[in-house]
């Protein structure tokens, strides 16, 4: 684990002494969008235009966050228009690497070695982390983001004239409902479960546990009333929530001590957790085998030993009760 320094790689586990013992997660620097009319998005200089083949994105089966672009790729039914490099799932002193094993492709562009290669030869002064997803422009050799909640807005519109244009995770009337619930969910579960896994005092690990099993309550409740977070219809809201929930019991429990209690405890969670599983196309994307390897294997601060436990089992593809509510195909 490390970050790139005026375009080094220096090798650094994250610093929480700055801030009492919390993770803080770093602004993701690649901002730019890619659009239908090839404009820059507002305030931004740069402009990509939506094209088939010409990007890219580089991600890692373990990640949650580059685990949404998958799924917006796989729905969006953009697998022929975006090609994709896997990394490998051991992220150690020389960060993500193109090691190629258990499924992963190494660099199916430039065949480099490291992942940090990419982001120098976008910009060989880079400074700061080398995080996944890496949305690529093949044409201009660039990152054009590597922020996923971005890249999932992306994929959800932009390419619509290639892809399935018929799926709209974010659509008009739902984006403020959407937004308003992405907001607290993000810090409190996706970033919560780390924030308690990568807290090095007993009262920050505390606060993100208290915050996180909160939030989790309160989303069985609401999943209590109907199928998914804002009604009938998926969102990307759900999408969010899922990747974080698929990891949860098999590595969040143990190895980032979020265990007041299992996903598998909670009767709707569970049942919402292997519902968002069996759409097809999405457990194709879920690779069980990387997300453990990845986080007992690669963090060895909080498991030394980095012995990856054989439990739990877990079957996301068991029947859920969820079609006992209002379903509604998206527009
Ligand atoms: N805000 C980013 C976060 C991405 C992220 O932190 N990815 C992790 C993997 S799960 C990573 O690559 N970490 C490497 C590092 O921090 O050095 C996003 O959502 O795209």
């Amino acid at each position: 684990m490390g970050l790139l320094v005026d375009g080094k790689w220096e090798d650094n586990w994250y610093d929480t002494s700055a801030s009492g013992g919390r993770f803080v997660r770093s602004q993701s620097q690649w901002r730019d969008w890619i659009t239908a009319d090839g404009l820059p998005a507002p305030g931004r200089e740069r402009g990509f235009r939506a094209e088939p083949g010409r990007y890219h994105l580089y991600v890692s089966l373990a990640c949650p966050w580059a685990h949404r672009t998958l799924i917006f790729r796989a729905l969006k039914k953009l697998e022929k228009v975006i090609s994709v490099s896997v990394v490998d799932h051991f992220m150690g002193e020389d960060g993500w690497t193109f090691r190629k094993r258990d499924g992963a492709t190494g660099d199916t562009l430039y065949g480099l070695e490291f992942l940090h290669q990419i982001y120098t030869r976008a910009d060989p002064a880079y400074s700061g982390r080398v995080t996944v997803p890496v949305l690529w422009d093949k044409q201009e050799q660039t990152i054009v983001s590597n922020e996923s909640a971005e890249i999932i807005r992306m994929l959800n519109s932009a390419f619509d004239e290639w892809g399935d244009a018929g799926v709209d995770f974010y659509p008009k009337a739902l984006r403020k409902e959407i937004d308003a619930l992405n907001d607290p969910i993000y810090p409190a579960v996706n970033n919560g479960v780390y924030r308690a896994g990568f807290a090095t005092t007993q009262e920050a690990y505390e606060e993100a546990y208290g915050e996180l099993f909160a939030m989790l309550d309160t989303l069985d409740d609401r999943l209590s009333r109907q199928r998914y977070l804002t009604g009938a219809g998926i969102t990307e809201a759900d999408w969010r929530l899922f990747t974080t929930l698929v990891r949860f019991d098999p590595v969040y429990v143990g190895h980032f001590k979020c265990n007041r209690q299992c996903i598998a405890d909670y009767p709707n969670l569970s049942n919402y957790v292997r519902d968002l599983f069996q759409v097809a196309g999405v457990a194709g994307t879920v690779d069980l085998h990387h997300i453990k390897w990845h986080y007992y294997g690669s963090h060895k601060t909080i498991n030394p030993t980095g012995i990856v436990p054989l439990g739990p089992d877990v079957d996301f593809a068991a029947p859920h009760d969820r079609d006992r509510f209002e379903t509604r195909a998206h527009q």
